[in-house]
């Protein structure tokens, strides 16, 4: 271990460098249910105040029973004084009742179907009978892995006030903050620049702040808004400490009305607009001209981009901004380091992806600042709290948290969405309220983005350390050069270089995860089995806000993507079903739900074709109302449904919303689940090759408008939109056969089922046909698809016609 002699006012304190073995640090112990209020850690200074505090509370000092010698500063704190606290959920006990009633019923209805199984006369019936049972096999161990997320949810609240009470300012430590960008076409430097702008805006001690941007699409357009960006903070950045605003993205500040107009605001505006049309203008023409280009040094950053530089082949460009011991802002004060990276490309090495991305900005920034703290931030994200770091530290800095805290996750939130959230793209299931119930057991699983992790978790398990190949590397390393100095530059471009990793660890046991396309849920997963854990941080006030995608095209390509990557992890050495379960048991399984969520597709489809491909034919396949059966089918059906959607609206949602989010299940269900499946499939076979299509964040006008109209986004024609609308044809013509069977005066008993599925699918529906039928605008369903559908339908109602006879 590389124990350092010099210091300098990057590096980071003891407090944080659990490997030190120089500085003996007294600890007292405190008790460490997870219920009781926190242990905090402290400097001596901190440690000094906390002792006067908990003399006057003789009570909860009893309670600190050991004293024990450590390697970082560290102290419990009194009741008096929690940095935070841990509520179980009330509605657990409900939780518990209802997933044992469930199970039996669940049980029930498989003896329903094997029992019909053995009774079918002939081979139609038989496969029918079949086909529903794996379909609801595939339910039932979705429904049973999600019972994990609501065994034990509990809710977390952090005392931000009271750390700082207990600890000084100076004694905090440093954060690294990445922001991941891939493609100036697709994600505007412009809000690049205002993710970067929000965070290095933080209330935190500037020189403790590193920002590092990393453009994966090697790009001069990215690189020229950073130099913008850099000067524009030393305006930006007192005008927010000094009017105190939240929002510290620029372009959201400026964009919302409610805030004092005076003079300074204006002035600043002007700069902030001047700024963004520079930017935006070198974008539209695709290069920097020469005019906006000044002093030698600025033109030499420019100098890496020759002819024959690409995105897919290119050296490494690392641009240093800003360095946060000589750079003040206009009011004499430090600014935070500001670097740009461009790793090396080369069209013969693997990249890797996002994952691959970080894992070079670990290195970067172990060379350059080696930080305790990571923050990890996709560029479509922006600060909207500035105090979020320090709600970190109430965990990070809190010894019964601490020894094995791999990250802290908050929600990924997002503003823009319509009033309903047509496609759901709060993802309020996978983003809030799964989270919460990982959160009772390890921890909830890594969002991608608004993580802030400890350093030490990407070097080996909490008890074996594994050693990085360059001691440079190592997370106790201390940084004793500046930035710029010749030494460290060239030492930052050597590990950003294309070949570093090869026959090293990085992706496997060191770093970020290799090998999956959701490199974050991968990451996350890899380190719970390591024995780490992580704690779902979730504040009133979003600490992040971000866009989603507005085009459902856009979103099902997302999720196609994702399903891609879950379903590398599913068929991986490290499988959550094998691997995972044995492992962590019921995290395991929380795991295995996503990395299974592609199978959905089978149970969708099935539904969402078969039973109303019987009723056409007049062909009865589920029990009739007067069975004791048809009972169970209801409150399996009421039960699932009712529950979901109270859920939904505990958690500070509306039933609008939650129907929403049903219905784009399903739409999931037959589009992207089906083909993400279909696409990984071709991969394994090498037939084909996945990619990290990178969601577009460029608003069209009129895109925008008709999703503030709430009118779902179809336009281009995509195969995936096929087998929804064939699905939603059929859906339309199986109800109203059904409908006029009744009318005709028919017994239905044997079919109020399916015209019940078939019509609550028509409802979902109502949309589809409205793209299909009714609209001109561009958005519609293309005629093309609408054809395609029609026939396939028809063909689909041929064979149906074949087999029921
Ligand atoms: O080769 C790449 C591809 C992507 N990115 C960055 O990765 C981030 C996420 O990409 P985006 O297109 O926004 O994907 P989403 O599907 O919206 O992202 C979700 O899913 C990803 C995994 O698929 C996670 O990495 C993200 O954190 C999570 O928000 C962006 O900042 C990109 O710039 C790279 O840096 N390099
Ligand atoms: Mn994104």
């Amino acid at each position: 271990m590389a124990a350092s002699t010099t210091k300098n006012p990057i590096t980071t304190p003891p407090t944080l460098q659990p490997g030190r073995k120089k500085n003996k640090i007294i600890v007292i112990m405190g008790a460490t249910e997870p219920e009781n209020p926190a242990l905090l850690s402290i400097s001596p200074p901190g440690l000094i105040t906390l002792l006067m505090l908990c003399t006057s509370h003789k009570e909860s000092t009893k309670k600190m029973e050991s004293l024990k010698e450590c390697t970082g500063t560290t102290v419990s704190s009194s009741q008096a004084l929690p940095l935070h606290t841990l509520h179980p959920l009330r509605r657990t006990f409900f939780n518990r009742v209802f997933a044992s009633v469930y199970t039996c019923a669940i049980l029930a209805l498989v003896y329903h179907h094997v029992l019909t199984l053995f009774n079918c006369r002939n081979v139609a019936f038989f496969s029918v009978t079949l086909s529903i049972l794996l379909s609801d096999l595939v339910l039932a161990f979705m429904w049973v892995a999600s019972q994990s997320f609501h065994m034990r949810p509990v809710h977390r609240k952090e005392y931000p006030e009271n750390l700082e009470k207990v600890m000084k300012s100076s004694d905090f430590p440093a954060l690294d903050v990445f922001i991941c960008t891939a493609d100036p076409y697709k994600e505007p430097p412009i809000n690049v620049v205002n993710t970067a702008l929000s965070v290095m805006a933080y209330d935190y001690p500037t020189e403790k702040v590193s920002v590092y941007v990393s453009d994966d699409g090697g790009s001069a357009l990215t690189l020229f808004a950073f130099m913008e960006a850099a000067k524009f903070a030393s305006h930006w950045l007192p005008f927010c400490r000094e009017k105190n605003i939240m929002v510290r993205s620029p372009e959201v500040y400026f964009s919302t009305s409610n805030h004092s107009w005076c003079s300074e605001t204006e002035k600043i505006k002007a700069l902030y607009e001047s700024m963004k049309s520079r930017v935006e203008h070198v974008v539209e023409t695709g290069n920097v001209s020469d005019k906006y280009v000044n002093g030698d040094e600025e033109r030499e950053a420019f100098s890496k981009w020759t002819d024959g530089f690409t995105r897919q082949d290119h050296p490494t460009v690392i641009q240093v901004f800003l360095e946060n011991i000589k750079d003040t802002d206009i009011t004499g004060h430090l600014l935070p380091n500001l670097i740009y990276v461009s790793r090396q490309k080369s069209k013969t090495s693997r990249h890797n992806f996002k994952a691959g991305a970080l894992n070079t900005l670990l290195r970067v920034s172990a060379v350059m600042t080696n930080a305790p703290i990571v923050l990890t931030l996709d560029c479509d994200m922006y600060s909207n709290d500035p105090k979020t770091p320090l709600r970190v530290l109430c965990y990070v800095c809190d010894s019964a948290t601490r020894s094995d805290l791999s990250y802290v996750q908050f929600p990924q939130c997002f503003r823009g969405l319509n009033k309903n959230d047509i496609y759901a793209s709060e993802i309020k299931r996978v983003f809030e309220i799964n989270p919460l119930g990982m959160d009772g057991l390890k921890g909830p699983d890594y969002l991608g983005t608004g993580t802030f992790f400890c350093r030490r978790a990407f070097f080996g398990d909490p008890s074996t350390f594994m050693s990085p190949e360059i001691p440079q590397l190592h997370p106790n390393h201390a940084v004793d050069e500046p930035l710029k100095s010749p030494s460290i530059l060239s030492l930052a471009h050597q590990v950003a270089g294309c070949n570093y990793e090869n026959q090293t660890n990085w992706g496997s046991k060191i770093g970020f995860q290799y090998g999956s396309l959701v490199e974050d849920y991968y990451t996350g997963y890899r380190l719970h089995c390591e024995g780490w854990r992580s704690i779902f941080c979730h504040p009133e006030r979003p600490a992040f806000y971000g866009d989603a995608p507005i085009a459902l095209v856009d979103l099902i390509n997302q999720y196609k993507r994702w399903v891609i990557g879950l379903l590398e992890v599913t068929f991986s050495k490290y499988s959550t079903l094998t691997f995972g379960i044995r492992r962590i048991g019921l995290m395991g399984l929380s795991y295995a739900h996503y990395s299974c969520w592609p199978f959905w597709a089978i149970p969708i489809t099935v539904y969402a074709f078969l039973p109303q491909l019987a009723l056409l034919k007049g062909v009865s396949i589920f029990p009739k109302v007067s069975e004791p059966w048809f009972l169970l089918y209801s409150f399996l059906f009421i039960g699932a449904y009712a529950k979901e959607c109270l859920e939904f609206i505990l958690e500070g949602s509306t039933f609008r919303k939650w129907w929403n989010d049903q219905r784009i299940w399903m739409i999931r269900g037959l589009t992207c689940f089906l083909f993400g499946s279909i696409e990984y499939l071709l991969q394994s076979f090498g037939i084909s090759a996945s990619g990290f299509n990178v969601t577009s964040k460029v608003l069209d006008d009129e895109q925008s408008k008709r999703y503030e109209q709430e009118i779902f986004e179809f336009g281009v024609p995509s195969p995936m939109f096929v087998t929804l609308a064939t699905s939603a044809i059929i859906n339309l013509f199986s109800f109203f056969k059904g409908f006029l069977d009744i009318i005709s005066g028919n017994n239905m008993e044997g079919l109020f089922l399916q015209m019940f599925l078939a019509g609550f699918l028509m409802v979902n529906c109502l949309p589809v046909y409205e793209a299909m039928f009714l609209r001109i605008d561009k958005g519609k369903l293309p005629t093309k698809i609408t054809l395609i559908s029609t026939f396939l339908a028809g063909a689909l109602y041929a064979a149906a016609s074949l087999i029921f006879q």
